[in-house]
């Protein structure tokens, strides 16, 4: 399997090499050349298999000859023994017709373990494998930060350097970052939003002399390692629904469009989706796309769904580079406009795609409180901010067909805003129960990318 740049100037890569670039040389997001489909009997086989057997099944198409059978199956059982519920990620019917899928269950409780668990491993082996050390760098609002550290500690192939925005993520989210104190791993609490933290992200791997000297390498969804690993749950929560025989669709709480993107992979390759359905909180940038026809940022508001504060939704592009038709000049139009001008619109033919595909509905902060509130009275289940926005906007979008909301984050990660909004207290896990005590080691940085390179200069054992 080979992949493409969204921007069309970067070297076609294989699976594994795809994987250490993250981005693309070019600006761009690496997409599979081709999709590989998985007939209806083999998604009916998928019933009553264990997860990892499944992530087999779908991964393996995108690693090909790249990874040895032994060794992928190894990662991925090692991956998905580290989650706390048999099924990995269990499916519950919240209401009649919609259900939760809870993506949580893995070490720090948000849905990115479930890719970060496996790409920690796939890197590790790759690396390992070329003799290399790589700088892994990361933008977070809270959940990539904390998942991407935990799964990457202690690797002696790679130093870890997570971005998040002072003060814009939950407390329990920055200790669960700032209190891994491991050789290998650097917090930068930078003096500004999430979107300035993937800026310089991205600005890091588009200075190609540093990104070449400390080997960058990044674990955000820009990385298709991340994107292959989400769609795999996207088969087992539909398989055990009753696919292929029966359409199932899908909510999503949305940011950095990684998530929701999975799920259209999953489309591609052959899954009875009907409609993906694109949940967004008061930064509702997607939703007004949607609406309009035009992306236009007009700067972000702090939220109870802090993960989701994004105005820039990386992959996004990815979808565009479908929806106009693998244009990869488009592509480049649309992008330009974005950082000229801060925004664009997008041609019709994508457009027309991608509303085929794709609904979106936002949520307001007094709706996700009600939604919280609501819920458990209703159902004796406690939503986190994330799910619920996923929730409100999922029940606009409720029909014949069975809806799957995709449960983002446990409840007890963003304790004040469940509290205030149903006043329970959501307890953590025993094994985070005494986060509030540890010590804490973070660097603060100006929003400012050559303050962050010397940082990162300074630590990385890659250069
Ligand atoms: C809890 C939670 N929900 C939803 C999202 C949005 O997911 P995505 O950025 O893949 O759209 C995030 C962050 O990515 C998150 O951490
Ligand atoms: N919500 C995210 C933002 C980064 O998203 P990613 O999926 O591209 O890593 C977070 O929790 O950090």
């Amino acid at each position: 399997m080979q992949f493409v740049s969204t921007r069309g100037q970067a070297p076609v890569l294989g699976f594994s090499d795809a994987v250490l670039a993250g981005l693309a040389s070019d600006g761009g997001l690496y997409v599979p050349q081709t999709w590989p489909q998985v007939g209806a009997a083999e998604i009916a086989a998928f019933a009553g298999k264990p997860y990892a057997e499944v992530a087999y099944a779908i991964i393996s198409r995108f690693t090909g000859d790249e990874v040895a059978p032994q060794k992928l199956k190894a990662i991925l059982d090692e991956a998905y023994a580290s989650f706390r519920h048999p099924s990995v990620t269990p499916l519950l019917e919240l209401e009649p017709n919609h259900f939760v899928l809870e993506l949580f269950h893995g070490p720090t409780l948000a849905f990115k373990d479930v890719a970060m668990q496996f790409l920690s491993r796939m890197m590790d082996h790759i690396l390992a494998e070329r003799g290399l050390k790589a700088t892994i760098v990361g933008a977070t609002s809270g959940d990539t930060g904390s998942a991407a550290i935990e799964a990457f500690r202690g690797r002696d192939t790679t130093d870890i350097f997570i971005l998040h925005p002072q003060g814009r993520t939950s407390p329990v989210q920055r200790l669960q970052m700032t209190t891994v104190l491991d050789h290998n791993v650097h917090n930068i609490a930078l003096e500004g939003t999430f979107d300035d933290c993937q800026n310089i992200v991205k600005a890091m791997f588009n200075n190609h002399r540093f990104r070449d000297r400390v080997r960058l390498s990044g674990v955000n969804s820009i990385n298709w390692g991340r994107i292959v690993a989400q769609i795999v749950y996207y088969f087992t929560a539909a398989v055990s629904m009753g696919s292929p025989h029966r359409k199932v669709s899908f909510t999503v709480p949305t940011g950095n469009f990684g998530d929701i993107f999975a799920g259209y992979c999953a489309k591609a390759m052959g899954l009875p989706i009907d409609r993906l359905v694109i949940a967004t909180n008061a930064n509702d940038i997607l939703r007004r796309t949607m609406d309009t026809g035009r992306y236009e940022m007009d700067g972000v508001a702090p939220t109870i769904s802090p993960s989701m504060d994004i105005q820039i939704s990386s992959n996004f592009e990815r979808l565009l580079f479908e929806g106009a038709g693998r244009d990869a000049g488009a592509v480049v139009r649309m992008m330009d406009g974005l950082k000229q001008s801060g925004g664009f619109a997008l041609p019709e033919n994508a457009l027309a795609t991608i509303r085929r595909d794709f609904a979106a509905g936002t949520t307001g902060e007094a709706e996700t409180k009600a939604t919280i509130a609501t819920t458990l009275k209703a159902s004796g289940y406690l939503l986190d901010p994330h799910t619920a926005v996923g929730v409100h906007v999922a029940r606009a979008h409720l029909g014949a067909t069975p809806m799957v909301t995709l449960g983002t984050a446990h409840p007890a990660k963003f304790p004040a805003a469940v509290k205030e909004a149903s006043g329970v207290d959501a307890a953590l896990p025993a094994w985070l129960a005494d986060l509030h005590s540890r010590e804490e080691r973070l660097a603060v940085l100006a929003n400012d990318q050559h303050a962050v390179e010397e940082f990162i200069s300074a630590r990385t054992r890659a250069a």
